[in-house]
């Protein structure tokens, strides 16, 4: 109760403006991310406008501007080490560059939270570098957006049949629409 902290207010107007105005590919407010036990070290994947953002990669530079304005997050080119609590730090490179080079940028030893809102076909391949790379732990949480609408259906076959992966699917909707979507929790657990 009480004042709302800027980056809800910042959040409420997007969500505002998404339903009255113009949609947009946020994860939204009906999906939201409530449900995920809370991390410590979170990868996103496709960072877009900021809505849902801790150490996210992006390398469209006019949705990486967007981030640096509405966060005041600090412009990041050679990542220095996660030793602040809370930081947002945001690389402006692709997924498959930058995913195998984490530890040694980021000093990260492993994830806790892996968000992946990013294009749909990397959903799989960036799942298994994250695995070749020794970045997910026993009880390391993968949670997938659009896993119905537009759909992942190689990752989604992929976490559910891997013994590696225990899957829960949790139906909602897509963002500011009536059409099925859900988010697909996926806990690692080698
Ligand atoms: O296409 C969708 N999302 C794609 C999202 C793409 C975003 O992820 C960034 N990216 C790509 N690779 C990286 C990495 F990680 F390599 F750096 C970062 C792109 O520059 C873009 O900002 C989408 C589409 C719909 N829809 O209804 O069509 C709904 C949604 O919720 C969606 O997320
Ligand atoms: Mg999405």
């Amino acid at each position: 109760v009480g004042e709302r902290r800027p980056s809800q207010r910042v959040i409420q107007a997007i969500d505002q403006f998404c339903r009255q105005k113009e949609w947009a590919m946020n994860v939204g407010d009906e999906k939201g991310m409530h449900h995920v036990v809370n991390p410590a070290t979170v990868l996103e994947l496709g960072t877009y406008c900021g809505y849902s953002t801790l150490i996210t990669l992006e390398f469209n530079p006019h949705y990486a501007q967007l981030l640096y304005e509405s966060t005041e997050s600090e412009r990041v080119h050679k990542p220095k080490r996660c030793d602040v609590f809370f930081q947002v730090q945001l690389v402006e490179e692709a997924s498959g560059d930058w995913i195998p080079k984490m530890r040694t940028e980021f000093g990260v030893e492993t994830f806790d939270l892996v968000f992946l809102d990013h294009w749909k076909d990397r959903y799989l391949p960036d799942t298994k570098l994250l695995e070749d790379c020794g970045l997910l732990r026993k009880g390391s949480v993968l949670l997938a957006d659009n896993v119905i609408f537009p759909g992942t259906p190689e990752y989604l076959e992929y976490v559910r049949s891997s013994p590696q992966y225990e899957s829960q699917y949790f139906q909602s909707h897509l963002e500011y629409t009536k059409v099925e979507d859900g988010l697909e929790k996926s806990v690692y657990l080698d």
